[in-house]
Parts: C-alpha cells; sequence; structure tokens
C-alpha cells in the first residue's frame, strides 16, 4: 500500500481520543487522521471542527482516505464499517472484540476477497501483543493453553476489593470514570468481554472458530463478603480467567469463570486494570505476558501498533487455521469449582460428581466439589440470573 496514511477514525471515546495522542506523540510514521465520525456532534472535544462528522459515508466514501479506525462502542453498527470499508478497498484496523468474536470468521474472508488488511490487535488484552505473537511465533502445534485475565475492569475491581476493602459498587465506578470499563459493564463484570478475547485468541492460537453462546461464562457479578473471606482464608485471591486449551489431541476447550488463585500461580501477581497472560506450550512450558490491558493510553498505542504494520503492508496469516484444519470445540470436561448459593434449591440446579467440602449455614452456603462443563453451560444463564457466585478451583 502506499506508505502515506491518511486515517478516517470512527469513534472519539476514550480509544479514539487516546490514538489520536499517541499519534500526536509518534514522529517516524507518514499517517494522519483525515476524518472524525462520531455519533453526537454537538460534543466538546480536543478535535479541530473541520475533522469531525456523524455521516459515515464521509470516511468510507472519500477516496483518499486509505485506512480505517473502528473505534466506536457498538458492535453492530462497528460490523457494518468494517466489513463497508474492506468492501471499498480501505485497511481497517478496529479494537471491537464483540464485533470480531461474532463476525470473525465472515470478516476474514472478506478482508481476503477484497486484499486489504484487518488488524485488531487492541481488541485483546489491551496494550499486550498476544495476537501477534500467537501469529508469528506460537505458529506450530506445541502451544497446548492460552489463559490469564483478559479484563482490565474486573481486575481492578477485584484487586480493590482485596488490597482496600473497597466496596464492589464503589470499584466499579472507578473503573467507569478511569475509562477501563466497556459502555455497558455488565460485558466487563458478567465475563463477557473475557469470552470474546478469548475466541479471538482461539482463532490465532488454535485456528478455530467458536460461536460465543457455546461457551461457559460466569462473571464476578455476584460476589459477596463471604466468597471472599473463604478465599481470603485459604490464602487465595480471586480473579477472573479465560483459558483455552487443546485436549484429547484435536479437541479445544474454553471457559471464563472467576477462580480461587494461590499465591504460586502467575495470576496472583496481576493488579489493577493490568492483564497477564500465560502460554504453555511443550517443551517451552510457561510463558507469561503482561501489561495494561484496558485505558486510553494503552489501547491507543495497540492501535497505534496496527496503524504502523499497514505502513509495511502487515498481515495476520492465520497460519493455524492452514496448520489444523480439523480441531473441534469441546466443553466435556470435568472441573473443580466452588459454589455459593443462597437459596438452598439452586444447588439442585447442579450435578455434582463429587464433593470434597460443604457447608450449608445460617447465611453461607458452599460446595467445593466436580461438576461437568457441559453441564454448567446449559445452565449459565439460570446461574446468572440467581445469588450464586462460582469459582473454577483449577490450574490457571
Ligand atoms: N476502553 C478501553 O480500555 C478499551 C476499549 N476497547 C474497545 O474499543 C471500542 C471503543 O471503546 P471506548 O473508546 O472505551 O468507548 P467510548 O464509549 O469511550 O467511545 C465510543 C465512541 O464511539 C462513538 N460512536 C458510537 N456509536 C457510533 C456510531 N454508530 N458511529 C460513529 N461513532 C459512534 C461515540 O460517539 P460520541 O462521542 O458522539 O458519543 C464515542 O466517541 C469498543 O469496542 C471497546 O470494546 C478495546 C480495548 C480497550
Ligand atoms: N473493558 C475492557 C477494556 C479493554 O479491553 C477491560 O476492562 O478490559
Amino acid at each position: 500500500m502506499s506508505k502515506k496514511l491518511k486515517i478516517g477514525v470512527f469513534g472519539y471515546g476514550v480509544v479514539g481520543s487516546g490514538l489520536a495522542h499517541v499519534l500526536k506523540n509518534s514522529k517516524g510514521l507518514d499517517a494522519s487522521i483525515v476524518k472524525v465520525c462520531v455519533k453526537d456532534a454537538g460534543k466538546e472535544r480536543d478535535l479541530d471542527a473541520q475533522l469531525i462528522t456523524t455521516n459515515p459515508d464521509d470516511i468510507l466514501n472519500d477516496p483518499e482516505i486509505n485506512v480505517v479506525a473502528e473505534l466506536i462502542d457498538d458492535a453492530d453498527a462497528a460490523y457494518h464499517i468494517v466489513k463497508t470499508a474492506m468492501q471499498k478497498g480501505k485497511h481497517v484496523v478496529s479494537a471491537n472484540k464483540k464485533m470480531l468474536a461474532y463476525h470473525i470468521e465472515e470478516l476474514i474472508q472478506i478482508q481476503w476477497q477484497y486484499k486489504v488488511s484487518f488488524l485488531y490487535e487492541a481488541s485483546a488484552c489491551g496494550s499486550i501483543p498476544i495476537i501477534r505473537n500467537l501469529e508469528e511465533y506460537y505458529d506450530n502445534d506445541l502451544l497446548q493453553s492460552v489463559s490469564g485475565i483478559l479484563n482490565g475492569s474486573s481486575n481492578y475491581i477485584l484487586t480493590k476489593i482485596f488490597n482496600e476493602n473497597s466496596d464492589y459498587k464503589l470499584a466499579l465506578k472507578e473503573a467507569q470514570d478511569l475509562g477501563f470499563a466497556e459502555s455497558d459493564p455488565t460485558s466487563d463484570v458478567g465475563g463477557f468481554d473475557t469470552l470474546y478475547k478469548l475466541i479471538i485468541l482461539t482463532v490465532h492460537g488454535f485456528g478455530l472458530f467458536v460461536h460465543p453462546d457455546e461457551v461457559f461464562n460466569s462473571g464476578i457479578a455476584r460476589l459477596s463478603p463471604k466468597d471472599i473471606e473463604l478465599a481470603s482464608q485459604k490464602g487465595y485471591k480471586i480473579r477472573l480467567l479465560g483459558k483455552v486449551t487443546k485436549v484429547n489431541g484435536n479437541q479445544v476447550n474454553l471457559f471464563v469463570a472467576p477462580k480461587f488463585v494461590k499465591p504460586a500461580e502467575h495470576a496472583y501477581t496481576v493488579e489493577s486494570h493490568y492483564n497477564g497472560v500465560l502460554i504453555q506450550g511443550n517443551f517451552y512450558d510457561n510463558q507469561f505476558m503482561y501489561g495494561k490491558g484496558a485505558g486510553a493510553h494503552p489501547t491507543g498505542s495497540a492501535v497505534l501498533s496496527d496503524i504502523t504494520a499497514l505502513a509495511y503492508d502487515y498481515k495476520y496469516e492465520y497460519k493455524k487455521l492452514k496448520y489444523y484444519g480439523g480441531l473441534e470445540y469441546t466443553n466435556d470436561m470435568d472441573v473443580e469449582i466452588y459454589l455459593r448459593y443462597t437459596d438452598k434449591n439452586d444447588l439442585a440446579l447442579f450435578n455434582f460428581k463429587e464433593i470434597s467440602e460443604s457447608l450449608k449455614g445460617k447465611d453461607f452456603n458452599y460446595v467445593i466439589g466436580i461438576v461437568n462443563l457441559s453441564e454448567l453451560t446449559k445452565i449459565r444463564k439460570q446461574i446468572a440470573e440467581k445469588d450464586i457466585f462460582l469459582a473454577y478451583l483449577g490450574d490457571e
């Protein structure tokens, strides 16, 4: 492509403005923002008013613009923008993990059809270059699992609760005010944001497209002081984990759940809005990537890194799609969980194969035992609606 990058940006919120700031401080790149499309033209912004539009066509139909940076908080609108931009021959960078989780397979096909680049490093783990590493370095079959803390907001909240005894709602409000949380923070605390990121990492790590609705996810919204007390008594912290693992040679398993984290585990050291990704493989064992997972500048710098990569015609090769071609998704896996419930009837929802510890008290009921992930997946919506907190007790 022409090395002069003329960028049309969709969205000037936390990430869009973060990109503008980091670009201003990046002297070596011949790139400039020539138009910014937002929803509300009346908002005050640190932008030349000439750049602002509310009409997507001002970017999509401008032949001078060769790069679209899609940084909006609406996954459906983003899907149409990204698709149209590529169909019009523009290279696209995006941070939209929800859009990617639901449409990545189709968008990859469109990218190939229209021979453009489509890069989205900022969509998974903020500033950590995890997608590029899965693409370039872990491009063989040694990789066994990718797991870790993929959501900055929930980690910020859990850190505040564990370290400072903060109130959950207050910590969530801070995560929102600091620009870490999604517009609908249910995505962060319900484990959906982690799930979307895990779906993307699964495409690049294992070459498999998994529909988000097929995967078990549970979050931290029902965390109670009793859960914190019990975890602390056992010497654990609680962190929200996403994990994808290759199992039985030709299958891949995914899930998202809070985890009781032991001091020796990598996730134990990850605090505030940082993310930490543990890459486990044959022969090299464990490798750990750590960095800021949310916020304007960490995310803006990941978007800038994608834009920089466009200057040398970088494209994801999706090597694992070609390499494996035959892995399949499974959620038939036994897992050890901690289950805290309020209504004693709710226990009947769960089919424990084994129970190693349980308590039925006046205001605290819990079970620790083994359940099958496929059964948890079937009842994940019921779990989310009830006063139930569930945590994974297996390895990270
Ligand atoms: N915040 C973070 O740390 C991270 C966010 N992301 C992802 O980046 C994306 C943006 O997030 P964030 O910046 O936090 O969100 P914000 O809510 O801060 O900003 C969203 C921006 O999108 C604009 N917008 C919304 N819908 C449209 C539309 N249809 N057309 C044009 N503009 C639109 C809004 O316009 P207006 O200003 O007029 O309201 C606003 O400028 C999301 O997909 C998010 O998941 C990814 C990694 C980290
Ligand atoms: N809401 C997300 C933002 C980055 O992806 C998070 O908290 O991690």
